[in-house]
């Protein structure tokens, strides 16, 4: 994207400005106090700083990638998104919070969340264009550099999109029509429910391609109820149903293409463990699906994952559970976001339990967020 001199300069001194600043994270707590009793006057104070802070962050190290990969047309394209949505964001850096622009900030937010909906993808393509430019495999160090960046960027990406989230929904066009929810978060998730909802929506993919699909079997267990109450919490559906579709996904795929099914009448069932703790729930998919070889568990979560299929768009209909090699680690981005993880163990040649960490306390549950400073750009000088 060529800019003006003036505007370049401008840009620059304000991306040196605001990256200055560390991004200010929140727990679900905060966000659930705000949102109970929210003021969109503040919110719009607190996110004109916020954005601007969080994406100058994350386009300085942007600005750190190996030309290779920054000049290549879809890298530059997703620079040019984030030249773009900074400026936005930053006419309202001293606008009054009159109504008008209330409204419009509003409006802007949903703009910058639709023009960034595929920087995932055109990432992926950027990686691709950078493989095929250079003609060979891509060494371990370029290879960690590039895991470092992505992971950062994605999580940047759920952080900005969370906040954007939360202010449109809470201000947007329909405010009143959230029933329990604050914005994205809900305050009483029943797990087992989005257990289902991914599931059923795995299987149905599974079927189409498989025309069999393994059954499911869930359980709970939470010490501290007697009456043995579905386990709920304070969190966002949507995230934790991201990552359950992916995990059943790849568990239905191994289960379907490592079980005989001439042998055997029926696959071996997808067993479900909810538990909660005093520290964590956690969501545990066990699968009889032969398993993976230690030594290739951390590829799955690897980027550049070596057997993922770049699917075509039609490829994602004809080969439904493959991905573009960026189901799982992004899965684990969500769960890491407010300080969970998601954990594989495999034995191989039986199975693979693939565990969802959350905080059980919305006051631990804080967001994890990448920070540019000397140790980050170190870490680019350092694998470049
Ligand atoms: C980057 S991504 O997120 O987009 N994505 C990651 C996922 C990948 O697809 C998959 C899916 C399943 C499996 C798999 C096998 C399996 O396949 N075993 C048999 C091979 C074991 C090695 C063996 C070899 O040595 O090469 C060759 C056979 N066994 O256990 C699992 C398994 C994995 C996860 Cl993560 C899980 O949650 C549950 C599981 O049961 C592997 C790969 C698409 C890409």
């Amino acid at each position: 994207m060529r800019l003006f001199p003036v505007r370049l300069s401008n840009i620059t001194k304000m991306l040196d400005m605001y990256s200055q600043f560390n991004p200010s994270p929140l727990s679900i707590k905060q966000f659930m106090d705000f949102g109970q009793n929210a003021c969109e006057k503040k919110s719009f104070i607190f996110l004109r700083k916020e954005l601007p802070v969080r994406l100058a962050n994350i386009m300085k190290e942007i600005a750190l990638l190996p030309d290779h990969l920054l000049n290549t047309q879809s890298v530059s394209q997703v620079s040019s998104w984030y030249v773009q949505s900074f400026e936005e964001v930053l006419e309202f850096e001293k606008a009054e919070p009159t109504h008008s622009n209330l409204e419009k900030f509003c409006n802007t937010l949903v703009h910058i969340r639709n023009r960034h909906s595929d920087v995932v993808q055109t990432m992926a393509q950027g990686v691709i264009e950078m493989k095929e430019h250079q003609g060979g495999p891509v060494d371990c160090g370029m290879e960690s550099s590039i895991q470092y960046f992505l992971d950062r960027l994605y999580m940047s990406r759920i952080s900005i999109r969370m906040l954007i989230n939360q202010h449109t929904i809470l201000f947007g066009q329909f405010p009143n029509e959230q029933g329990r929810h604050i914005g994205c978060l809900d305050p009483a998730c029943q797990i087992s429910s989005v257990v289902r909802d991914a599931y059923e929506n795995a299987r149905f993919l599974c079927d189409q391609y498989y025309l069999i699909s393994p059954e499911l079997e869930i359980t709970e267990h939470n010490p501290h109820d007697k009456a043995n109450n579905p386990i709920r919490t304070v969190y966002v559906p949507s995230h934790l149903y991201h990552m359950l579709f992916e995990l059943f996904k790849n568990s239905m795929r191994a289960v379907v293409e490592n079980n005989d099914q001439d042998k055997c009448e029926k696959l071996p069932p997808i067993k479900v463990l909810i538990a909660e703790g005093k520290e964590d729930i956690c969501v545990k998919i066990s699968d009889q699906g032969g398993g993976i070889p230690r030594s290739q568990t951390d590829q799955l979560f690897k980027y550049m994952y070596s057997t993922a299929p770049q699917p075509s768009k039609s490829d994602l209909h004809t080969v439904p559970l493959a991905g573009y090699g960026y189901g799982l680690p992004i899965s684990r981005l969500y769960a890491r976001y407010f300080h969970g993880d998601i954990v594989l163990l495999s034995c191989e040649g039986y199975g693979t339990d693939a565990i969802i960490y959350m905080k059980a306390l919305s006051d631990e549950a804080n967001e994890l967020l990448p920070i540019f400073n000397k140790t980050s750009s170190k870490f680019y000088r350092a694998t470049v």
